[in-house]
């Protein structure tokens, strides 16, 4: 039982590992074929991509680089402050690279509208966004997803990277948290 430990907590499962994994060789694959003969350049982003970027550098069959950032709009409460800082930057120059931004997730997208503009105005050649889940009726600002895993309702999950106040990041699955755990 992938979820034993935490059965409690959630109030459902939304996708489980298999469907993840599943999710995740069909993203590595069309971006196999997008990137031909070009350089590759994963950045991801701590903490909850660490998961997503760990399984997606393995389903991917060619050379590629790995970078992280450390960005903060959340803290430890789960409605978006809006206001993106850096606590960690890349130690990768960008001039000229092909960036893809890994994720777990784009829910009002402001970290993310905020972050691809902060890359490319660091002159990479390209920069484009893979992320597991996006909720799109909590959207708040337009961002150009070239790879989604899921779309998904808009709820608080857990799993997959996914923390609430630092628990849950690995469960294997993705769940929905029940309210009674946060309120
Ligand atoms: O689209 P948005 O509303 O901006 O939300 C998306 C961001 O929220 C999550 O990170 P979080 O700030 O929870 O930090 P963490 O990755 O360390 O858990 C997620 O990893 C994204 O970076
Ligand atoms: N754990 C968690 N973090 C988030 N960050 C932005 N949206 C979410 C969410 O639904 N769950």
């Amino acid at each position: 039982m992938e979820f034993e430990h935490v059965e409690g907590d959630l109030a459902k499962t939304l996708i489980t590992e298999d469907e993840l994994h599943a999710k995740l060789d069909e993203l590595a694959r069309q971006i196999e074929s997008d990137y031909q003969g070009k350089d590759l350049l994963l950045v991801g982003v701590l903490r909850g991509a660490v998961m997503v970027m760990a399984d997606l550098a393995r389903a991917l069959n060619r050379h590629i680089e790995m970078d992280w950032m450390a960005v903060s709009s959340y803290g430890s409460g789960t409605v978006s402050s809006g206001v993106v800082r850096i606590l960690k930057d890349l130690d990768s120059d960008l001039t000229g690279r092909n960036v893809l931004i890994v994720e777990d997730i784009i829910d009002s997208g402001l970290t993310l509208s905020w972050l691809k503009a902060n890359l490319e105005s660091r002159g990479a050649a390209s920069v484009e966004i893979c992320t597991m889940l996006r909720k799109p009726d909590a959207l708040k600002v337009e961002v150009d997803v070239k790879y989604c895993g899921f779309d998904i309702p808009n709820e608080f999950v857990i799993g997959y990277g996914l923390d609430y106040a630092e628990q849950y990041r690995n469960m294997r699955g993705i769940g929905v948290l029940a309210p009674h755990v946060y309120q």
